[in-house]
């Protein structure tokens, strides 16, 4: 993980009078069209796009992605800098962002810490300009080690050495819903068998509605009393990556060093009926709990 990841809104302010960024909002278009930050550009699909591990899969998200960074002007050069509505309401969709162009190699990005709430606090002013970047050359470096397969979830299922951790909400670990999309949405629910459980909303501290990642002593604490530990292997899995990604980026930083997502998440796992899971009461070491203040 680079040692910069996340921004401030003067560091972004800083980036964007030099020239040196492209700033990626990943909301819906009506909330960007409705006011972003000047000079930023709108990419939803980060949010949106439902991964599959398969073979075919990945060259798929690869394509699709490294085609849309060039879209915008991701030449390698350029510092890409995310943001979402604030880190704990859309789901981690930021640091989905983050963590994609991660996983495709690209070599500078950052996401805005605590999104657009923490822009506005600052005084950053919004437009509905919108801009036209020009067209470049991505530079595509897969960076395969971030990324987990159903085949490698399958393979750490019952493994002494990988972890399985599921940040998804209380209902969807408890198998009551199966997607943040609608109960039903996808065919099943419940869990990887063996999984640990962390709720996402637990590595934040929202003050003021204001939402921002734990201190790392406190995000290794959390970890810990779920017997993870930074030297671990660990696999995070949610629906479709998004909230595993801001837990990757809160573990990330508290020192953890051998993360992987589960990029399918949920959504893929559960469409697979040859791919066993867990229902009912949960049985491995994290079950319900009230959530911390
Ligand atoms: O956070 S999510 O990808 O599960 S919607």
């Amino acid at each position: 993980m680079p040692t910069t990841v996340l921004y401030s809104p003067d560091d972004v302010r800083r980036l964007l009078a030099s020239g040196d960024a492209v700033v990626i909002d990943v909301r819906d278009r009506k909330d960007f069209d409705a006011g972003h930050i000047p000079g930023a550009v709108n990419m939803p699909d980060i949010f949106t796009y439902l991964a599959e591990t398969t073979q075919d899969g990945l060259h798929m998200l690869q394509q699709t992605f490294a085609s849309l960074f060039a879209d915008y002007g991701l030449d390698g050069k350029k510092t890409a800098i995310v943001y979402e509505d604030a880190l704990h309401t859309r789901y981690g969709a930021s640091c989905r962002g983050y963590w994609i162009l991660s996983y495709l190699g690209y070599p500078a990005v950052g996401i805005l810490d605590g999104g657009l709430s923490a822009w506005r606090r600052s005084g950053g002013a919004l437009t509905t300009e919108t801009v036209t970047p020009a067209r470049t050359t991505f530079p595509l470096h897969i960076n395969a080690g971030l990324m987990a397969t159903y085949e490698d979830v399958r393979a750490a299922l019952g493994s002494p050495t990988v972890r399985l951790l599921d940040n998804r909400d209380r209902v969807e670990w408890l198998g009551e819903s199966s997607s943040p999309y609608g109960v039903d949405f996808a065919p099943r629910k419940g869990r990887m068998p063996g999984a640990v459980w962390i709720e996402w909303y637990d590595f934040m501290k929202v003050t003021d509605n204001h939402a921002a990642f734990r201190s790392a002593d406190e995000i290794r604490a959390l970890a810990a009393s779920r017997g993870l530990r930074p030297d671990d292997d660990i696999i995070i899995y949610c629906f479709k990556g998004a909230r595993a990604a801001n837990t990757y980026v809160a573990l990330a930083s508290a020192g953890f060093s051998r993360l992987r997502i589960y990029m399918g998440s949920w959504n893929e796992w559960s469409r697979n009926p040859a791919l066993p899971i867990e229902d009912g009461l949960p049985k491995a070491a994290a079950p319900y709990r009230e959530r911390q203040a």
